[in-house]
């Protein structure tokens, strides 16, 4: 089944009466829209239906009027550069192709039926360990796949980690990510790799005049998840997505993220303060991996080859076999 077929033929009769085809790229009458799934901040993500082939597809949405006006071309640009270099991961939302209409433009994406992790560990309480395992393993099988295409994706947190129909995972939600080797944006990329804000990220917080030591609170992402380098020197690396990664495996097994108060302000405090206590209880194996990995400095903290190899992760099937695997039955587990 060629899910990704962005073009329809059509009959059609000249005006000799000759009967010929035509090509024609698809277009929102090609689709029954359903119901929002989620809001961006510039766009709407609607399950669709193709009528033609009845394949169910996401579709994004976006308004050019409001994505002008706010000067975020920039941003859709990457964030469909970015879905077009992931498209060949199945822990990764697939774009299969775009179109647009005088109003908007649309962005035709895989469907994640089971909807947001964070959907079930709020449901559940929290993850029990085999779960965390196969969850946590492939997220990272994601990020891995991620980085080594260049992409930093930024703002990692379980309301973009989104689950397909065989409760496998699905990473979505690219607006935020940095792609590493664009030569045509300016950045003075220091030893550890660490990328300073460049000049999309200059604009971005420039063009909303965000006064300095808010820039990292607008720049990127949501507040739990922000590693401390975004905080304190503004710049994200490979390892602010391993930030991301042990707060998402802290709270996948403890039900709460590591880092979480009264407001944002007080949340950062504890993030660059390294504030944060296990609860009782909290698996031996896990907490020495999320204490390798929630590091101030993101050079000190494990490599993706470290976490595959950590204890944590033993047996798992690193690779395409992780993704034929059946997904364990969801438990609690405290
Ligand atoms: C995180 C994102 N939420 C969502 N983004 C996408 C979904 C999605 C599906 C459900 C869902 C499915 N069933 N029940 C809920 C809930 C939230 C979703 C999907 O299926 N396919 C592509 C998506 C996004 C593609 C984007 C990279 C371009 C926000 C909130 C930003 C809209």
């Amino acid at each position: 089944k060629d899910r990704g077929a962005a073009v329809s033929i059509q009959r059609h009769v000249d005006s000799n009466g000759n009967q010929t085809h035509r090509i024609v790229k698809k277009g929102v009458q090609d689709f029954n829209f359903g119901r929002t799934l989620g809001e961006g901040s510039y766009s709407t993500v609607l399950a669709a239906t193709d009528r033609q082939t009845l394949t169910e597809y996401a579709i994004k949405v976006l308004d050019k009027r409001h994505i002008i006006k706010e000067k975020k071309v920039k941003y859709v640009n990457i964030e469909k550069n970015t879905l077009n270099r992931l498209g060949d991961h199945p822990g990764i939302v697939r774009l299969y192709y775009t179109f647009q209409d005088e109003r908007s433009l649309y962005f035709v994406l895989d469907l994640a039926t089971g909807g947001e992790l964070l959907g079930f560990v709020k449901k559940l309480g929290s993850f029990d360990e085999e779960c965390t395992r196969f969850y946590g393993a492939q997220i990272l099988d994601a990020i891995e796949y991620m980085h080594s295409r260049g992409v930093i994706h930024r703002d990692l947190k379980p309301e973009n980690v989104l689950l397909d129909d065989k409760m496998h995972v699905k990473i979505t939600d690219f607006g935020t990510a940095k792609i590493l080797d664009l030569p045509s944006q300016t950045r003075a990329s220091n030893a550890e790799g660490k990328t300073q804000l460049d000049r999309q990220e200059q604009d971005f917080a420039n063009n909303i005049g965000i006064p300095d030591h808010e820039r990292a609170n607008s720049f990127v992402g949501t507040a739990e998840y922000v590693s401390p380098e975004l905080l304190t020197d503004k710049s994200a690396c490979k390892g602010s997505d391993l930030w991301a990664f042990g707060c998402i495996v802290f709270q996948l097994l403890a039900g709460r993220p590591p880092f979480k108060a009264g407001n944002e302000y007080q949340t950062f405090q504890k993030i660059v303060n390294l504030e944060y206590q296990f609860p009782p209880g909290f698996p031996k194996v896990a907490r020495d991996l999320v204490e390798r990995l929630l590091v101030l400095d993101p050079t000190k903290r494990l490599t993706i080859e470290n976490i595959k190899s950590h204890p944590f992760f033993e047996g798992i099937p690193w690779g395409k076999q992780l993704w034929k695997q059946k997904a364990p039955r969801l438990k609690s587990y405290t």
